[in-house]
């Protein structure tokens, strides 16, 4: 494996069978999220009226192809291209067309500027600045459609487009399946605050981080990667690099767990900050019936699961419009994270999510389901939509 270190996970000496997966994808996520402030930074800077969804050059997209390019390229490299098989969020059809060459040039520009960085991420870059042609194969190559058998990875290169262009939560998701098992997971929440109070100021969160000072190594305001292996019953979190230093493993990781709190009038629970995403009067009460009195923590993304897994929440759940099909990208490395740090994740049914039906979790009716710390009476919600 060319360009990786050996090193020991997590800073204690144990190896496991995922060593060097884990190690490329989390110094990749470290990667993807630094592609990703910058993106960010850029956005909030300029005017409101360049706050939108995704359309030809929103710097939405460019963030979304771009890392998807990054990530995808660095697997490659690490382990091989014949050796890698990645179910990813983007294609590459309307990159490709011939009006897109300003997007296309951008996308290739922010990935050469990322990869420039692999040596401080302990990653090995390209020997020269990638050409187009290499960044549409990198992206094309994410083309699987997973299923039940082997090796592949899942990838969510920006989860929370809208907690992305509104300065807000979003998420890096990366999780290794096989055999239709997610046996790894890597999320990156790169404005998830050290203060979980902050977590709760929807919308203004950039306005308040941008009155902090900038974070260096030695403050950790916010950002930070979690990651966890299956079976190791053990969960991590480590900071964002920031400015110039370099990623030297474990970088700072600490464990993370689940709450504790067991009674559901002092617990929390998180929902998708969209109604449309998921309703937030069925959550609501679904929430009184079993005995939940505070007011929803509502954050964007999969930094929903990250806030379990560090015990800053108790409850997510998530009842998504009937139709709405859940894809494996949205969750696998949640379920990682959340499973080794003490919780439980499941369907309205109480079922595990499945991961070996190709893209989409299938059998989850409506998309309903919850993840869960310590609150077991909240294990089996009813097993109905809105
Ligand atoms: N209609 C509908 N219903 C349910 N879920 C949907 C729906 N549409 C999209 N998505 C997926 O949800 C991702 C956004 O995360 P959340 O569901 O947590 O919502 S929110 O960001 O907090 O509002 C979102 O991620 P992005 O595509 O990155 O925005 C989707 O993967």
């Amino acid at each position: 494996m060319e360009g990786v270190r050996k090193l020991d996970i997590v800073g204690s000496v144990e190896s496991n069978e995922y060593s060097k997966e884990l190690d490329v994808a989390v110094r990749a996520v470290q990667m993807a999220c630094f592609l990703c402030q910058k993106v960010q930074e850029s956005l909030i800077s300029k005017s409101s009226s360049q706050v939108q969804s995704k359309d030809d050059n929103s710097p939405v997209t460019v963030a979304d192809w771009s890392v998807q390019a990054t990530v995808s390229w660095l697997l490659s490299q690490s382990f091989g291209s014949e050796n890698v098989s990645i179910v990813a969020e983007e294609d590459v059809v309307s990159l490709s067309k011939a009006d897109a060459a300003g997007l296309l040039k951008a996308v290739v520009n922010t990935v050469n500027d990322c990869l420039a960085e692999a040596p401080r991420f302990g990653l090995q870059g390209p020997a020269m600045a990638l050409g187009a042609s290499e960044v549409i194969e990198a992206i094309g190559r994410c083309n699987s459609s997973g299923g039940p058998t082997g090796r592949f990875w899942a990838l969510d290169p920006v989860d929370g487009t809208l907690g992305f262009v509104r300065g807000d939560q979003y998420a890096v998701a990366l999780a290794l399946i096989e055999n239709g098992e997610a046996v790894l997971g890597v999320l990156g929440c790169p404005n998830y605050p050290m203060r979980k109070e902050w977590l709760s100021y929807q919308h203004r969160y950039h306005r308040i981080i941008s009155k902090l000072t900038p974070p260096t190594s030695e403050s950790w305001d916010k950002g930070c990667v979690m990651y966890a292996w299956k079976g190791s019953g053990e969960a991590w979190m480590q900071p964002l690099i920031q400015g110039d230093k370099k990623l030297v493993w474990p970088n700072s990781a600490r464990p993370v767990q689940v709450s504790s709190i067991e009674n559901p009038a002092l617990a929390t629970f998180c929902e998708p900050v969209e109604k449309s995403n998921s309703s937030h009067s069925f959550t609501a009460g679904l929430a009184h019936s079993v005995g939940l009195r505070k007011q929803p923590l509502r954050v964007y993304s999969m930094v929903k699961y990250a806030t379990i897994a560090r015990g800053d929440a108790e409850v997510f759940m998530k009842f998504a419009r009937a139709g709405y099909k859940e894809k494996i990208w949205d969750h696998a490395a949640g379920v990682v994270i959340i499973e080794e740090a003490g919780g439980v994740v499941s369907d309205a049914g109480g079922r595990r999510l499945d991961f070996s039906k190709g893209i989409y979790l299938e059998g989850l009716d409506r998309a309903i389901y919850s993840v869960l710390a310590e609150l077991n009476t909240l294990h089996r919600p009813p097993p109905h939509g809105k």
